[in-house]
């Protein structure tokens, strides 16, 4: 759809909105008078007259590079000011059609604390600006306490029937509240009691989210780059993305939902020493980072996990993920025809039982780690060992630390997530795949690590007289060596859950393929022209 004249043609899927404006003398504009019309068979196309000193000012966004984008103006001369207003009632009500399915209420929630601490300023100078140009009609609220914005949702306080979407201003964690509060609420509406491996029902509403946190995680992985404007304008603009979603179970019972990251060992250990170093804003996490680096601990843990099904898609396999990518929308459609069918996982049952483990590991090729091994059925496979981090992301979890990710190829909205397991190796081992992964290089190659795309996978510390039995088996350890293992298998590290801690180590996951909808189109591949980047995606249009 083109807004086209004499020496411009303008996209109205790229227009952010439109205001009434004073044409200075000398300014290059487009100007129209009163043959403008409406062209019939190029909907909202007009042609435009050179006349008159009046005019209005059409925003629209463009793309200034590193997948920013930013707002330039386009002024139009009218004979007069009713034509003026014509125009613009026009515009508006072209903006306003089904078809480009924007948001027109919005409820936005922002978090004083968040990053740097300057949420609220962000939000009046930049935000707010751009969704009263866009006509957007907001709900401010200021949160007041952790899970303010989360009970608020779950009550139903705010009427979500009513509006189109609810936008944070804040980090990773404002938005796993909000996410939190949507699905449990669209799950009680419905009377679905939220428990051991219930189908969670998708919310009809989008979320948005201004990046004001420390990590910006979400962000960063499905617009390519942590930019307030940049996603305030995905947000004006209505754009639709599904993202896949976990279900995080402890001992057998749902405890919440998470998208980014579920981090056990390292990332669970530096998330648990920078909660209380919350007053050092975002370099906490360097500081904790560190500390957690330098300790070096490895723990002892039981992995089970469920293979994708696909054997062709792989963490290492070089695919990315961009903006309308092929994987994920087959998977959303094999989703959509498969609606609230419960899968049957095979395999949970005819898992081999820990004696069966020892013996294998009798018999196991173990790499670097001293203990570990892995055996199979069907679709499930098992790996014991002592590890430095177990890591499972449902996206790329692209952010400035790392701009490639922790998995770099692992996509929003494919129903998987990428298991990555590091085993227990030298600081200088683990320091390689920090740097690696900062910087996205290749770390296939590294013989201590181990990834896979998994649709669900639970895990276990082996901590009990039992486990230490299973480890050491029928070998002859002597009483002093199993002692010392004892000790260092009583060690157990917390889950780095999103952002939140989760104490208790025995935890189940399971990914629920583009559960809810954000208001983001995935990164565009820096390869293509700013048109093509336009066409390959018109989310906006899916379903008109
Ligand atoms: C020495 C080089 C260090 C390089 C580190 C490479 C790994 C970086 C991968 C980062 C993956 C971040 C996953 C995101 C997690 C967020 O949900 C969570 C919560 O973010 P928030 O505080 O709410 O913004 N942040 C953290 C650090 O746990
Ligand atoms: N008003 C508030 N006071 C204290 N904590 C809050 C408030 N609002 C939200 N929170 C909580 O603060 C935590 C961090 O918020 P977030 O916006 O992710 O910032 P950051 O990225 O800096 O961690 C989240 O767990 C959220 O639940
Ligand atoms: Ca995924």
């Amino acid at each position: 759809m083109y807004l086209s004249g004499h020496e411009a043609s303008l996209d109205l899927r790229e227009v952010v909105g439109v205001k009434a404006v004073k044409i200075p003398a000398k300014s290059s504009t487009l100007s129209f008078g009163k043959n403008a019309k409406v062209d019939e068979n190029v909907p909202y196309c007009i042609e435009m007259q050179p006349i008159g000193p009046l005019g209005f000012s059409v925003v629209i966004i463009t793309r200034p590079g590193n997948h920013r984008w930013r707002c330039k103006q386009v002024s139009f001369q009218c004979k007069d000011s009713s034509l003026c207003h014509q125009w613009i009632t026009a515009i508006k009500e072209a903006l306003k059609s089904e078809a480009f399915c924007r948001p027109k209420k919005l409820v936005v929630f922002v978090n004083p604390f968040s990053g740097k601490k300057k949420a609220v300023k962000l939000y009046r100078d930049k935000v707010l600006p751009l969704f009263e140009l866009a006509d957007i009609h907001v709900t401010y609220i200021e949160t007041e306490r952790q899970n303010h914005a989360r009970d608020l949702l779950v009550q139903n306080s705010l009427d979500l029937k009513r509006i189109d979407g609810l936008v944070c201003v804040g980090g990773d964690g404002m938005f796993s509240e909000v996410l939190n509060g949507l699905l449990t609420f669209t799950a009680h509406d419905l009377h679905i009691e939220e428990m051991d491996r219930f189908e969670p029902v998708a919310p009809d509403i989008r979320i948005g989210i201004i990046p004001a946190g420390s990590t910006n995680t979400i962000v960063y992985t499905t617009t390519g780059t942590s930019d307030v404007v940049t996603s305030t304008l995905h947000i004006i603009l209505g754009d639709q993305i599904g993202i896949d979603v976990n279900s995080v179970n402890v001992n057998d019972q749902f405890v919440r939902y998470s998208v980014t990251l579920l981090g056990y060992g390292y990332m669970g250990d530096l998330l648990k020493d920078s909660d209380n170093k919350r007053w050092m804003g975002p370099s906490r996490y360097s500081w904790s980072g560190t500390k957690s680096f330098l300790a070096n601990n490895a723990y002892y843990g039981e992995i089970k996990y469920r293979l994708s099904s696909n054997s062709d898609s792989h963490p290492t396999d070089a695919v990315k993920c961009y903006s309308g990518c092929d994987i994920c929308s087959m998977a959303g459609q094999s989703n959509s025809r498969s609606t609230s069918k419960v899968e049957i996982s095979a395999g949970r049952d005819t898992d081999l039982q820990l004696d069966e483990q020892s013996d294998f590991m009798k018999h196991s090729n173990s790499q670097s780690s001293d203990l570990s091994g892995s055996y199979s059925d069907s679709n499930w496979r098992t790996v014991i060992g002592k590890f430095v981090a177990v890591n499972s992301v449902t996206m790329s979890c692209s952010c400035d630390l790392s701009p490639p990710g922790m998995s770099p190829y692992c996509h929003l909205g494919d129903g998987c997530m990428d298991l990555i397991m590091v085993s227990q190796c030298s600081r200088i081992e683990f320091l390689k795949f920090l740097l690696r992964t900062a910087k996205g290089e290749e770390r296939k190659n590294l013989d201590f690590i181990q990834m896979h795309r998994v649709k669900e996978f639970s895990f276990r510390p082996l901590t009990e007289d039992s486990d230490l039995l299973s480890i050491s088996s029928e070998e002859n350890i002597p009483q002093s060596k199993k002692v010392k293992l004892k000790r260092q298998t009583s060690r157990t590290s917390v889950w780095n859950c999103d952002g939140e801690v989760i104490d208790q180590p025995k935890i189940s996951v399971r990914v629920h393929c583009q559960l809810v909808k954000l208001f983001a189109r995935g990164v565009e591949d820096p390869s293509l022209q700013d048109d093509q980047k336009r066409n390959c995606c018109s989310p906006s249009f899916d379903n008109s």
